[in-house]
């Protein structure tokens, strides 16, 4: 599928955004009557980020890699403003994130389509919001609905259509709206592996001509390689920022750049860093039973 610029042409001019977190900071109050072991002795917070500093370069591909529970969701939503910081700032283009800003996009796991709309519908949605004419936005979602190789299915109902069909839509309605930070919070963790691998490379095909600033959490370090310029390994909870890994892989890449010994050797460097991360999450495993209980 070839694209001209205009196709891609972007709502408003792009500003020269960047993401920057310094010293981010998170504990949780737990519910009365909740508990944690930390440490050998009984508390009813749970500090999850414990000082997180971050830049990220407009137009990076960010990916974040750290054991179960470190805090990645959490760190996503601090830089979405869903989520308050307990000490420390986020800021997108120089200014404090606050609140959920409209050009911040968020893809989650689980689809989050609205059922009763059509697939074109549903891209259209934001569209609509931002008070995009109909014919307009309807253009615009379908544009966004091709690229994603959906043509023909326009009409049907996000349950008519495929775990992987319901998560281009999701994430062709989030690139509709030509957002300066799209976040993507392991988007492709619940499909098969066939389906996830066409989808980081059709991610990566339309990514590439767009090139807005992703920052995308995997558990997956092949899926965290392929994708990035950069990965960011998170610390075990309460989590920071262990190493950042620059990925020098040509671009564009094909599936194929995984059998390469380049390839080899990132997955060796990302897992030498994760593995110590990762034992020390199991350590902390009582608490996670404590907490859940
Ligand atoms: N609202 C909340 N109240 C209390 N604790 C919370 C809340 N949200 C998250 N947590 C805790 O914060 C910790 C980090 O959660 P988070 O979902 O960010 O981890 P994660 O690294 O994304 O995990 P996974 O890789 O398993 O998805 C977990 O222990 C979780 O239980």
């Amino acid at each position: 599928m070839s694209l001209s610029a205009t196709d891609l042409a972007p709502l408003a001019a792009p500003a020269a955004q960047r993401i920057a977190l310094r010293d981010v900071r998170k504990t949780f109050q737990l519910k009365p009557g909740q508990s944690v072991t930390l440490d050998g002795r009984s508390s009813d917070r749970i500090p999850v980020l414990s000082g997180v500093d971050l830049d990220i370069p407009q137009g990076a591909f960010v990916t974040v890699v750290g054991p179960s529970g470190s805090g990645k969701s959490v760190l996503l939503d601090i830089i979405a403003g869903l989520t308050e910081p307990s000490g420390g700032t986020a800021a997108i283009d120089g200014r404090k994130v606050a609140r959920p800003h409209p050009e911040t996009a968020y893809v989650f796991q689980q689809y989050a389509l609205f059922p009763w709309r059509t697939a074109l519908q549903n891209i259209e949605y934001p569209l609509e919001v931002r008070g995009v004419g109909r014919a307009a936005r309807r253009e615009r979602a379908r544009h966004f609905l091709h690229l994603f190789g959906l043509k023909g299915f326009e009409d049907r109902y996000p349950s008519q259509l495929s775990g992987g069909m319901q998560q281009r839509v999701a994430i062709a309605r989030a690139l509709a709206t030509d957002p300066q930070v799209l976040l993507m919070d392991e988007p492709f963790a619940a499909l098969d592996a066939q389906t996830r691998d066409i989808l980081q490379s059709e991610l990566l095909r339309i990514w590439e001509q767009i090139r807005t600033t992703v920052v995308f959490v995997t558990h997956s370090i092949d899926e965290a390689i392929f994708l990035a310029d950069r990965i960011v390994v998170m610390t075990a909870r309460p989590a920071q920022v262990k190493e950042t890994i620059a990925v020098d892989l040509p671009r564009p890449r094909d599936i194929d750049i995984r059998n390469s010994d380049a390839f080899n050797a990132y997955r060796v460097r990302v897992w030498d860093a994760l593995r110590e991360e990762v034992s020390k999450a199991q350590r902390d495993w009582a608490l996670a039973a404590a907490y859940n209980a």
